[in-house]
């Protein structure tokens, strides 16, 4: 097979290997001409634009995006449409918005296949879990490319028609956040806690045979060694964010609780307050002087 791809930072640089090592072509294209070389070096044949790519395609043109989630998505797709019929099929494995999918492939002539991935970089060598939405006919032509891109035929499936492979994927995140909450609170109580710890110690014992063994934990023993027990110079701030309120949000419109996802998004906002701290404790700390007469707790001028 012959596949195209557009966006080849860290995730679309693995799409082309594992594609590659599966013996099939790939044609890549990026904003950037050195992440395009970067795919020629592992053996794609480059291209310096969108309409280079789609002319060095076959007939019926089989191509995956790996760009940023939003607007990137929508101008590839505005340059790639003139060139696309109903034989062809586009593939965005990146995280974008269900609903954005549901629109695009509607737009589209071409099939539309969204792509949750899954794996992050390490997957270069395992592969990814790759959760799909749209046409069967379309998953059916793409499988050769997916059994190579993901850990193999076990790490893909279709999960129902347009938008519901994005869909997934926005859940899959809204637990990460919750998983990572979850270890964070408990490494944090024994950090903390009455016995002076090795977190790496605890995590790698943890990691095996420990009913709460995961690829979490064991990215959590790796920050500890690297780190240190106490993290080091890690600050306090947790970035990132967008897929992990899009599931809050699609919980509340289908008034799911899902309280251990939105108290993990809300302390990552919270770890991003402003100097002076948290507005909401400081004030807290001033009312039980009103209530109270309770002493309060006064910052540095
Ligand atoms: N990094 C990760 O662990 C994971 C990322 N994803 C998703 O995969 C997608 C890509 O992520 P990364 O590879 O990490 O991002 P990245 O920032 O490393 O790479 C994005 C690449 O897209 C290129 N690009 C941007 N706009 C373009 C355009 N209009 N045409 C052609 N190329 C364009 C950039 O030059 C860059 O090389 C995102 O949607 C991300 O959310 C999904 C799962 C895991
Ligand atoms: O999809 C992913 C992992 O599964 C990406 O790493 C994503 O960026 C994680 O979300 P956030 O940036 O909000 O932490």
């Amino acid at each position: 097979m012959q596949l195209g791809v557009i966006g080849l930072g860290r995730m679309g640089q693995i799409v082309v290997q594992r594609t590659l090592d599966a013996g099939h072509d790939v044609v890549a294209f990026d904003l950037s001409a050195e992440a395009t070389a970067a795919a020629e070096e592992r053996g794609a044949d480059s291209a310096d634009s969108i309409a280079d790519l789609v002319e060095a395609l076959d007939d019926e043109k089989r191509i995956w995006l790996m760009v940023p989630a939003g607007d990137a998505v929508d101008a590839t797709l505005d340059d790639l449409e003139p060139h696309l019929d109903a034989d062809d099929v586009v593939v965005d494995g990146g995280n974008s918005h269900f609903e954005d999918s549901t629109r695009r492939a509607e737009r589209l002539d071409a099939a539309y296949l969204d792509c949750g991935t899954s794996g992050g970089p390490a997957g270069a060598e395992h592969g990814f879990s790759l959760m799909v939405g749209g046409p069967e006919w379309a998953y059916d032509e793409l499988t050769p490319v997916f059994d190579a891109v993901a850990t193999g035929p076990d790490g893909h499936d279709r999960m129902g028609p347009a938008g519901s492979g994005h869909y997934v994927k926005m859940v899959h995140n809204g637990v990460e956040y919750a998983l990572m909450q979850a270890y964070g609170e408990g490494f944090e109580l024994l950090h903390e806690g009455r016995y002076d710890l090795d977190m790496e110690s605890v995590a790698r014992t943890w990691n095996n045979g420990a009913v709460i063994r995961s690829w979490l934990l064991e990215l959590c023993e790796e920050a500890f060694r690297e780190e240190g027990s106490s993290l080091g110079t890690v600050a306090d701030e947790v970035r990132g964010g967008s897929t992990g309120t899009w599931t809050v949000q699609e919980a509340l419109e289908q008034e799911v609780p899902v309280p251990l996802i939105y108290a993990a998004l809300g302390e990552r906002f919270g770890s991003r307050s402003p100097k002076e701290g948290r507005f909401s404790r400081r004030l807290a700390n001033r009312l039980r002087y009103g209530f109270g007469r309770h002493e309060v707790a006064r910052r540095e001028e």
